[in-house]
């Protein structure tokens, strides 16, 4: 059976843990940009590192076409790449700037709200056993917002052996504290991860496959669209079954969680469906997805799926997965949260238990061999005081 660790090793979720919480709650904005490459995400959230205390604003900046391609060109190439390459560093420097233009926008929603650090994930360009590469420039991007900037998440956690990813899970966690379990939260990004809660509370976690990256290619390629919009052109094709086994021979599917993936994983999958037509490899990869989720190797079934990420505007997407599961399948808006800006929440979150020394990875979520603590502080020249870190 998967190794768990109630996350209240973390320490979190349990009453006792966020009673005797010794800090401050703090307000912290935070960035993702995901492996769909549409853009960053900033959320603000206040929290103390356990508890959540509130929410808002949150917005996304997209990147621009030149940019997106920009750093699609270095991803591809990332294996090979010198830190020191001219491009990267270029691609890096305008991206900072979107991430600063994020924070800025914010910050004019959030008013009069103080704003004590910024969580930035950065923009994953490798995710490799033993290696995990985020771009994103914290010190310019602290010198830009007055700000200190908790970044490189994932790098402590890969160093002790873990997988450096998923990350979310203890902000999962925390929301779905006095929910009924079993019960998933399922992101469904350019890769999909899910975090579930077992019956006793434990917390275990893994990436399950695509999400929607492979799709987007797909679709990209023969449409010129970013996406297959609302799930319709998977919608009018059929899914080529026998395909679909040969994509799920993969022995990813059967390896038990923690396990993680890089963006380019599965990516030989789009020359296997390349014979078919638009509609039946939009299906066949709608459905890929949904089948690499409902077969993840699970100690417990869940009774609720609550999905976020862009995946849960795919309405046949959706369909298929309920069809898959026998627990229900809604989007976490039903739960009140906005699945839209949970990943952006979740950098803000982890960057106060950062400050906190709390840990940000379990070995259940990772694989990390013990509660591991991460991300790194930095002040691009601005005056520490007056703050209250
Ligand atoms: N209306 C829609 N219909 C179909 N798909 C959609 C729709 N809206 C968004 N998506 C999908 O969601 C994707 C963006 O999802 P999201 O923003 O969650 O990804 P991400 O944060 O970049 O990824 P990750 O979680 O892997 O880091 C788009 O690339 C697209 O595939
Ligand atoms: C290495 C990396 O950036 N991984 C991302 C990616 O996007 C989804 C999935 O793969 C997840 O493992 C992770 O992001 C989320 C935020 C996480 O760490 O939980």
């Amino acid at each position: 059976m998967t190794q768990s660790q109630s996350p209240e090793h973390a320490p979190m979720a349990t009453d006792a843990a966020q009673d005797a919480s010794p800090h401050a709650p703090l307000t912290a904005i935070g960035l993702m940009s995901g492996t769909s490459l549409d853009g960053v995400d900033a959320a603000l959230i206040t929290t103390d590192g356990i508890r959540v205390f509130d929410h808002g604003p949150s917005l996304t900046v997209p990147y621009d076409a030149s940019l997106r391609a920009r750093v699609r060109a270095i991803l591809d190439r990332a294996a090979t790449l010198s830190p020191n390459d001219a491009d990267l560093l270029e691609a890096e420097q305008a991206l900072t700037d979107v991430h600063t233009q994020a924070v800025q926008a914010v910050r004019a929603q959030a008013g009069e709200r103080q704003v004590d650090v910024i969580g930035l994930h950065g923009q994953t360009i490798l995710h490799a056993p033993g290696r995990t590469w985020q771009i994103g420039n914290a010190s310019r991007l602290s010198a830009a917002t007055d700000l200190p900037v908790v970044h490189d998440f994932r790098t402590a956690d890969v160093l002790a052996g873990g997988e450096g990813a998923p990350l979310a899970p203890l902000y999962h966690a925390a929301l779905l504290h006095g929910h009924s379990t079993p019960a998933a939260v399922l992101n469904i990004g350019g890769v999909a991860n899910l975090t579930l809660m077992t019956r006793a509370g434990d917390v275990l976690a893994c990436d399950t496959g695509p999400g929607n990256a492979l799709l987007d290619d797909w679709m990209f390629r023969h449409t010129g669209q970013p996406c297959d919009f609302d799930g319709a052109c998977a919608a009018k094709g059929t899914v080529d079954t026998a395909l679909l086994s040969t994509l799920m021979a993969h022995a990813f599917f059967r390896k038990p969680p923690p396990k993680s993936l890089d963006r380019l994983s599965f990516h030989q999958a789009l020359e296997l469906v390349s014979r078919l037509s638009v509609e039946d490899g939009a299906a066949t990869l709608t459905a890929f997805t949904a089948a690499a989720i409902a077969r993840t190797p699970l100690p417990e079934e869940p009774l609720h799926w609550f999905v976020c990420g862009g995946g849960r505007r795919n309405p046949t997407l959706m369909r298929m997965l309920a069809d898959h599961v026998p627990g229900t399948v809604q989007p976490v808006e039903a739960l009140g949260w906005d699945g839209d800006a949970l990943e952006a929440e979740c950098f803000g979150f982890l960057a106060v238990r950062s400050l906190r020394g709390l840990p940000l990875s379990l070995p259940a979520t990772t694989g990390v061999p013990y509660p591991m603590p991460g991300g790194r502080l930095t002040c691009g020249g601005i005056s520490p005081a007056g703050r209250r870190l």
